[in-house]
């Protein structure tokens, strides 16, 4: 049995008498940090998740069909994340950002609208739909008992393989690791313009972070964003000159880095909500909610184990706002003309780098806003630098995986599929419905059907339903 005695953080010391008003709404000192600690956490976190500005339009683009896409769909994207990460820190208080989450974009483009010939209108009813669902089953507190049924190692594991998760897409995104026809994946070209300063920001901010530099990750993002512009190596989209034309801030005109928003108005309102209620529509509108439910639970689960706020029997304190701004963001996300809105692995960078309160979630929320303004400068943050952060994020969450019993398998196994299906499958959800299928099956075949709660049980049914389902179609 994994137990929680010796696990939590300890708060951290420091004054607990608040200091002023911004101090007693957020509990800064209660929590053992302040304002300064609070915003450079939430710049790490902006500039860890700043890619999804380019990269969520690229992949819905593909679907969503009006003119200037791209554009509309950068300024969708930014508003979408600029409430999603405001209600979690506002109302939640938690230093959780949010933003249109990868893998659902790649669903909603290519799966739905582009495969089942769903009008992407209708495809935003769908996650609509799903977020009303997210919100009523936290409100109501089904959620919680679920979260609650899950085991404490799976709940190790599922922060653990989040980590994987990450430092699988730092590796990626810094072409470190590449597709490999024969072998899936293999080592890109170390010699790269994007993996050779990934490497350096990745040492770099790993000695800083040796040497206990407060900031380590932050620095390591724009000490590695400073190599690339004045080395002007090719690692912006399109290459060197064309990332020159396209992200005018690197042309070092000091007005070239503002550029006016544009309101989405082909996008805001679109959605056609009575016509993802068809029953035609069933199984997209299940899977939006399937997906983001075990995307968010292992999120936020892991994020808020991440900082120290996890109670003696691993619950997460205010657990029903947390998720249910979690949907409410989907339902906003879709308002707006993105697919769903959730909360980000890549919180785990700020909380690194300290945060520990909404105010860090409220600083990613108002850089959002300034990104509608700024986008070019941001765009002259290159992956290769929040590869890093990513990298390093991920080796931090792997930590826990020492509180599990390996000598069990009945718990190790379960634990290591759901550390090793999520980066393997690209999906936290898949990874989380391994873990819990494997757990209840091996637990119920060998005598020990009883340790496990019944929900658990109810749940594996429902997700191996899912896959059997899934295949069939
Ligand atoms: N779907 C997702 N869930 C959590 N964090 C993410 N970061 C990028 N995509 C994400």
């Amino acid at each position: 049995m994994v137990t929680l005695k010796g696990v939590m953080t300890p708060p951290p010391p420091g004054p607990t008498v608040p200091r002023g008003s911004l101090d007693a709404f957020f509990g800064l000192s209660a929590h053992g940090s302040n304002v300064p600690q609070e915003v450079r956490a939430g710049i790490t976190t902006f500039l860890t998740m700043s890619y999804i500005l380019f990269v969520n339009p690229q992949v819905l683009s593909s679907a969503i069909n009006v003119p200037n896409a791209f554009v509309q769909l950068l300024m969708a994207t930014a508003v979408a994340a600029a409430i999603g990460s405001l209600a979690m820190g506002l109302v939640a208080k938690y230093p959780f950002a949010q933003a249109p989450g990868m893998g659902l974009n790649a669903f909603f483009a290519f799966t739905v609208v582009l495969g089942l010939e769903v009008p992407w209108q209708t495809a935003l009813g769908a996650v609509f739909i799903s977020g009303v669902l997210f919100v009523l089953l936290s409100v109501l507190g089904a959620r919680h008992a679920i979260v609650r049924a899950i085991p404490l190692s799976l709940k190790f594991a599922i922060t653990a393989g989040i980590g994987a998760f990450l430092a699988f897409l730092g590796l990626r995104s810094a072409g470190i690791v590449v597709n490999n026809d024969a072998t899936l994946l293999g080592l890109g070209n170390l010699t790269a313009p994007s993996a050779w300063l990934a490497v350096l920001g990745l040492i770099v901010t790993a000695v800083l972070m040796a040497r206990r530099v407060t900031g380590a990750i932050l620095y390591g993002i724009l000490l590695t964003t400073l190599v690339a512009v004045i080395t002007r190596v090719p690692v912006y989209v399109g290459g060197a000159e064309g990332a020159l034309q396209a992200f005018p801030g690197l042309t070092g005109r000091v007005l070239g880095i503002f550029d006016a928003p544009v309101w989405p108005a082909d996008l805001v309102g679109q959605l056609d909500i009575a016509g993802a209620l068809g029953l035609g529509l069933l199984s997209v509108v299940f899977t939006f909610f399937f997906v983001d439910f075990f995307d968010a639970t292992g999120t936020l689960t892991g994020l808020a184990q991440k900082t120290g706020a996890l109670d003696e029997n691993g619950d997460m304190p205010r657990a029903r706002r947390t998720f249910a701004m979690d949907g409410l963001a989907a339902m906003f996300g879709a308002f707006m003309g993105t697919s769903t809105t959730t909360a980000y692995i890549e919180s785990a960078s700020g909380i690194g780098e300290g945060g520990r309160t909404g105010l860090t979630a409220v600083t990613v929320g108002v850089l959002f806003l300034l990104s509608m303004f700024l986008w070019p400068l941001a765009a002259a943050i290159p992956a290769a630098a929040t590869a890093p952060a990513l990298i390093l994020v991920g080796a931090l969450m792997m930590e826990g995986v020492r509180h599990i019993d390996w000598d069990d398998i009945s718990v190790s196994l379960p634990a290591f599929l759901t550390v090793i299906v999520m980066p393997l499958t690209f999906s936290i959800a898949n990874g989380v419905s391994l873990g819990v299928i494997a757990y209840c099956a091996i637990r119920a075949l060998s005598g020990r059907a009883r340790e496990v709660s019944p929900i658990l049980y109810v749940i594996a049914a429902l997700l191996l339903a899912r896959y059997v389902f899934l295949a069939a179609e």
